[in-house]
Order: structure tokens, then sequence, then C-alpha cells
């Protein structure tokens, strides 16, 4: 289901609206509530209206879907980017559970990490994806090293480590399973170009081409929402 906004404003109040209930429903039902974002640069409006939301926070836990294995300090760092432009004011108050640990290599804590999140009450409440315009979702980047386990609706794994050659640094991310079972899923996307890709993917092809396809085919008892509106650039 396709929700297109005139304005990146007024996308990012119907979602963080959106949002804010669907978490206060959590909570008001079973105590608590998760969250589960993504990273880049297109969530930060809507994390920040999101942020400022009335609801209980400390009821709230809080992952990324994915993020790239670099320090929390570093500018690529999705830690990093909710740190400033999400964990602040009301939203301060919710439980971080991060998904990268300073070692070199995802792989040498994958265990922990993996019991970690794995112990986490499913499904998730609501998760919120974004789109990268090679069609990659979460970190299921076409080319990924573990790009067929990581998007396998049978995979028994929570978190998985990816290397591919568009995603820059390793990266860790959620799978399939984890991110598909989520009572609201949502993908947020920005611009022509996006919505463009996002067509194509729509079309049938192998997900291997366009990974964000595996999100979109992917059986749910409720549709995946998509949030769109226009970039100021796609005037130019
Ligand atoms: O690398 C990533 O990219 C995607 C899309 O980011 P954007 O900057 O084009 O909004 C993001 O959804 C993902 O979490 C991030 O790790």
């Amino acid at each position: 289901m396709l929700h297109r906004y005139e304005t990146r404003g007024a996308l990012a109040e119907a979602l963080a609206t959106g949002v804010a209930a669907v978490l206060a429903g959590g909570i008001a039902t079973r105590g608590s509530a998760t969250l589960v974002v993504s990273g880049g640069s297109t969530p930060k409006l809507f994390l920040e209206t999101l942020a400022k939301a009335e609801i209980d926070w400390a009821s709230v836990t809080v992952l990324l879907v994915d993020e790239r294995w670099v320090p929390a300090t570093s500018e690529r760092s999705n830690t990093g980017f909710l740190r400033r432009h999400f964990l602040q004011g009301p939203a301060a108050l919710a439980r971080f559970e991060p998904l990268h640990e300073d070692v070199p290599a995802p792989e040498e804590v994958l265990p922990e990490i993996e019991a970690r999140f794995s112990r986490l009450p499913r499904p998730f409440d609501a998760v919120i994806l974004g789109m990268g315009e090679d069609g990659h979702t979460a970190s299921f980047f076409p080319g990924g090293d573990r790009l067929a386990e990581a998007i396998d609706p049978a995979c028994h794994a929570t978190v998985l480590p990816m290397r591919a050659p568009g995603a820059g640094e390793p990266r860790i991310t959620l799978t399939l399973p984890a991110i598909a079972d989520a009572r609201f899923l949502a993908l947020h996307i920005e611009g022509a170009a996006k919505l463009k890709v996002l067509e194509t993917a729509q079309a049938p092809g192998p997900a291997t081409d366009y990974p964000v396809r595996a999100v979109l085919t992917a059986p749910r008892e409720t549709p995946l929402q998509i949030f769109w509106a226009p970039l100021p650039s796609d005037e130019a």
C-alpha cells in the first residue's frame, strides 16, 4: 500500500503519528514495545518528529535494522545517527539494544549478538525500513556475500554479517524473518529516483537483483505500508 505525501514534513508527521500509536498500543497490550528503525539519511526528520511523541518511552526497546561496522563516533555509524537524531528528549528514556561492538569484525562477536537479539520478544511492534537506489534495504545488498541466507524466509539466524561491493564497510543486519513478521512494517523512501527503483522492484524478478523485493514479496498478515514524498531536488 503506497502512501504519497506532498512534502517530507507531511510524511514525517504521518509516519511518526502512526508509529507512536503502534508503540502505545503495544505498551497498553503487552507492557512494552519494540521499535526497529533504519539508518542512512532519509529517516532524520521522521525520527526527530517521533522522538517528541508523548508515549511511555521507558517501556520501548529500540533497535537498528542494520549497522555499518564502524565506531559509533564515525560519521557513517547508524548508531551515532540514532543518538543524534532520535535518542534525545522524551525518547532518550528508551532502551537501545546495540548491533555493533568495538571489535574489528562482526564475526568476532556474532554468537553474542545473535544470542541477545534472538531473546528479544517477537514479532517486533514496528519496523521502518529504508531503501538505497541500488534496491538494497536493511543491509540486503546486491552481490552481498550472505544475501541468499539473509533473505531466505526460512533463515534461522536473527542477525547476519554482510559484505558487498556497494556496502562500503562490513555490515551487520537483521534477517528477513526478523523483519517480515513485524506487527507494523513500513518502507520509507523519498525522491523520484527511489520511486522508480521501487516500481522496478515491484515487477517480478530475482530478489538478488533488487533485494527489497524479498520484503515486497514476503507473506504477511497485514500489508507492507510504503511511505513516499518527493525531494526538493526532484524539481531541478
Ligand atoms: O546504508 C544504509 O542505507 C539505507 C538507505 O539509506 P539512505 O541514506 O538512502 O536513506 C538505510 O535504510 C540503511 O539502514 C543504511 O544502513
